[in-house]
Order: structure tokens, then sequence, then C-alpha cells
């Protein structure tokens, strides 16, 4: 179901993705890999999940810091699926190394 979250609903799954922020209709993180081409790794695997899932997020890269910003257009805010693919972000810039930055 897509549907969009409540306030409530947001900030509470919002506690379980450390460095991601609610900007409005958005929710961000960056993140700050060893290596520019880390960011261009991620950015290839987020692309993946980002097909697997037909989401897709606005990103960001500059030199060693790579930003995603998340919403889904077609509801006008954000749902379960930002959510979601926030998680998948987070697990693989963990795995290749990279860190929530501000
Ligand atoms: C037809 C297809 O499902 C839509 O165009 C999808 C593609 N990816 C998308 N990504 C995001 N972030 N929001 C959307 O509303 C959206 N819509």
């Amino acid at each position: 179901m897509t549907r969009l979250l409540t306030d409530e609903e947001i900030e509470r799954q919002l506690g379980d993705l450390p460095g991601w922020t609610r900007d409005g209709d958005t929710i961000r993180a960056s993140f700050e890999a060893p290596e520019f081409l880390t960011c261009i790794a991620l950015v290839q695997e987020v692309g993946a999940a980002a097909e697997a899932m037909d989401h897709h997020p606005d990103i960001d890269i500059r030199w060693r810091t790579v930003s995603f910003a998340l919403s889904t257009h077609s509801e006008g805010g954000l749902t379960q699926m930002d959510v979601e693919l926030a998680h998948q972000i987070s697990q693989e810039a963990a795995r290749k190394g990279a860190t929530a930055s501000a």
C-alpha cells in the first residue's frame, strides 16, 4: 500500500534511521565515503535497488560525500517506500564503509 505516512509514523521510523532527517515532504541523509569511487559504487548499488523498487532517490555527489533525498512524488509526500529505500541505502553505505555525515 502506498499511502502518505502520518507525522508520528515518520518521526517514529526515523528513530531507526540514524543520519536521516525530515525536510517537509522529503527525508535526507549524506554519507562520507573513504574515496570518491566508493560514492560512485554506492550510487550504482542504490540505483539497482531503486530500479527493483521502481522508486527513485534524488542523488548528489560531491567528492567523497553522497547525499540522498527521498519522497514519493506520485503521492506528494512520504510513504513507506521512502523509509524502505532509506534502510537499503543506509545498509549499503555501511557495507561500503561510508558513514552518515551532517
Ligand atoms: C510509473 C512509475 O511507477 C513512477 O513513475 C514511479 C517511478 N519512481 C518514482 N520515484 C519516486 N521517488 N516517486 C515516485 O512517485 C515515482 N514514481
